[in-house]
């Protein structure tokens, strides 16, 4: 078996059984693996009856994954309202153009690119939100003045970054919503989050939610590298391993000026040996021999992973789309 395919094989037996250790009985563990903490089913109950008085839906999505991902659950939703497609994280990946187009097939036609640490580009959504709802029938809400705005996507994608920055630039407040870097951290659908004043503007955060089935098992993969699944589920140097079989796939080779590496290889397992180096990831073995306990110095090969990951995230290793 190839070894793409084997590591595919994993992730798959991974996000099936819900826990590394297959621990099938427990279905909490397994829809924390499918869903993130607490996003649901109760998260998905009641973002749906916080739906019902909202103007808009602002789907926020991680760019390094512009078409895969995304909730089908939460696209149905989305037939009812005007709905504008925040692709975020727009300074660590770099989508081709037969992206949009793609996009525009799947019924996106509004959709804008962020950065929502930098606050760039962020100032567009609120003129497109009124833009989009003055031209859709509000129904019971058509005297009101404000704007209802529901912010959704899978977990770690931005919500709330992307909260906290349209406050920073409309409002000139701090942060309103907790960020974090890992998936789950926005638990329960918040109250109302005013964002902007005129227009008056409030927004709902909502814990994010993954589909309740993945496409495939690269679809797993590559939510699993954005950080919308949590790590351990899948492991991180099932996951290092992709991520080389992708960066050598698109060319990538920044990791090798990074890590010093003579030139390419798609040995995960090779690369880790300079990744560690490099990085000074030791660890203390003790080694039983006939006359004693040894204690010697290895490298570790799993906080190597975790590095490798960690560079990718925070774009050391190029800008890259996965899709
Ligand atoms: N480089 C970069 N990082 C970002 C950007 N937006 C958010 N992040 C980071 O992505 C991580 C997740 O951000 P959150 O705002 O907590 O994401 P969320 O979608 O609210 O996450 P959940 O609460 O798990 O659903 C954090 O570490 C943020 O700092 C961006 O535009 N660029």
């Amino acid at each position: 078996v190839p070894d793409e395919h084997r590591v595919l094989c994993r992730v798959t037996w991974v996000l099936w059984c819900g826990t590394e250790r297959g621990n099938t009985s427990s279905l909490k563990a397994r829809s924390v693996a499918r869903f993130g903490h607490g996003a649901f089913p109760q998260g998905l109950r009641q973002m749906r009856a916080s739906l019902r008085r909202a103007d808009c839906l602002v789907e926020v999505h991680d760019l390094h994954i512009p078409l895969s991902g995304r909730n089908p659950v939460l696209q149905e939703v989305l037939g009812i309202r005007p709905h504008l497609l925040v692709l975020n994280k727009m300074d660590l990946a770099d989508p081709r153009q037969q992206v949009l187009e793609q996009l525009r097939q799947q019924g996106c036609s509004h959709v804008v690119f962020t950065d929502c640490q930098r606050d760039s580009n962020v100032k567009k959504i609120v003129p497109l939100v009124a833009k989009l709802v003055s031209s859709s029938p509000r129904y019971h809400r058509a005297e009101s003045t404000e704007y209802s705005i529901m912010v959704i996507g899978v977990p770690n994608v931005g919500k709330s970054s992307l909260i906290n920055s349209l406050r920073r630039l409309h409002l000139k407040k701090g942060k309103a919503t907790a960020v974090g870097g890992e998936p789950g951290v926005t638990r329960v659908v918040l109250t109302r989050i005013q964002v902007c004043e005129t227009p008056l503007v409030y927004l709902v955060d909502t814990p994010g939610v993954l589909p309740p089935k993945l496409a495939d098992m690269e679809t797993g993969m590559k939510l699993a590298l954005c950080g919308a699944i949590r790590d351990h589920l899948v492991g991180e140097d099932i996951m290092a391993d992709y991520l080389l079989y992708v960066l050598n796939r698109q060319q990538q080779f920044g990791y090798m000026e990074r890590y010093g590496l003579p030139e390419a290889s798609d040995n995960i397992r090779h690369v880790l040996k300079y990744v560690a180096v490099t990085l000074g990831k030791m660890q203390k073995v003790k080694v039983l021999t006939g006359t004693g306990n040894v204690n010697m110095m290895m490298l570790n090969y799993s906080a190597a992973a975790y590095e490798f990951l960690r560079a990718f995230r925070a774009g050391h290793l190029g800008r890259l789309t996965l899709d």
